[in-house]
């Protein structure tokens, strides 16, 4: 779906080396790496947000759709939910489908400022989804929510993945656990620039955690 080139980014000093490699459909891709290694700065280029978004090959179209759920909900929050989703062109019946499918029903005429961290990540998310993404760009999703409502949270996407088998996702997160339950596939991002220093399937890998534990203890691999 995605040949994805990225020839190197720096602020500075650079950040981001070559990354060369391939999302397809229903890729399930959890990003894992150190902080401040540029996982971030990644997912943006990916969406575009810091120059031309990479062509790709969607049936019918040469741009992908990308919704991208940041770190923060980044709702406007001067607008109700039913706005914030209205102004990416979802109408009145997807509005309240799209809020019931992250457990928001009834809330459409909240504005973000009323509702609790993890509803308004929910809410963010609802309006990734009311552009009908090919790829969906989650970072950190699970930030700053206690375990219940991070349980719960995964479990939504879950349910969404389900939902939507060819919407491709790449998910930053620190823990490796959520790649086992969320992902088929691992990036692991490290070095100066950063480059892919592990990227595969997880259905290969037997143990997860000891393999990004073991990519952690690396200085680079070759
Ligand atoms: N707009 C910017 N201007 C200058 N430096 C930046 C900018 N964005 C990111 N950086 C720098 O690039 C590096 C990578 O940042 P990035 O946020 O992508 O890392 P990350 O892996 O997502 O970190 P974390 O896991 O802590 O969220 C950092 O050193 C950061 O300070």
């Amino acid at each position: 779906m995605l040949e994805l080139r990225i020839e190197g980014r720096s602020f500075g000093l650079p950040v981001l080396g070559e990354i060369f490699t391939t999302i397809c459909q229903g890729d399930r891709i959890c990003l894992l790496g150190p902080s401040g290694i540029g996982k971030t700065t990644l997912l943006n280029a990916i969406a575009g947000l810091d120059g031309a978004m990479p062509d790709a090959a969607v049936p019918g179209r040469n741009k992908m759709r990308v919704g991208y759920l940041f770190q923060e909900h980044r709702l406007l929050p001067w607008r109700t939910l039913r706005q914030n989703l209205a102004i990416v062109g979802a109408g009145d019946a997807d509005i309240e489908r799209l809020l019931a499918s992250v457990g928001l029903a009834g809330y459409a005429d909240h504005l973000p400022d009323q509702l609790s961290l993890g509803m308004a990540r929910r809410a963010a998310l609802a309006r990734c989804l009311a552009i009908q993404p090919d790829l969906l760009l989650l970072d950190e999703p699970f930030a700053s929510l206690d375990p219940v409502r991070a349980t719960e949270l995964k479990q939504l996407i879950l349910d969404l993945l389900g939902r939507y088998p060819t919407m491709a996702m790449i998910c930053v997160t620190h823990d490796a656990r959520d790649a086992t339950e969320l992902a088929n596939r691992l990036w692991y991002l490290d070095g100066q620039p950063a480059c892919l220093q592990w990227d595969g399937t997880i259905a290969a890998q037997s143990g997860v955690e000891s393999l990004v534990q073991r990519l952690r203890t690396l200085d680079q691999v070759v």
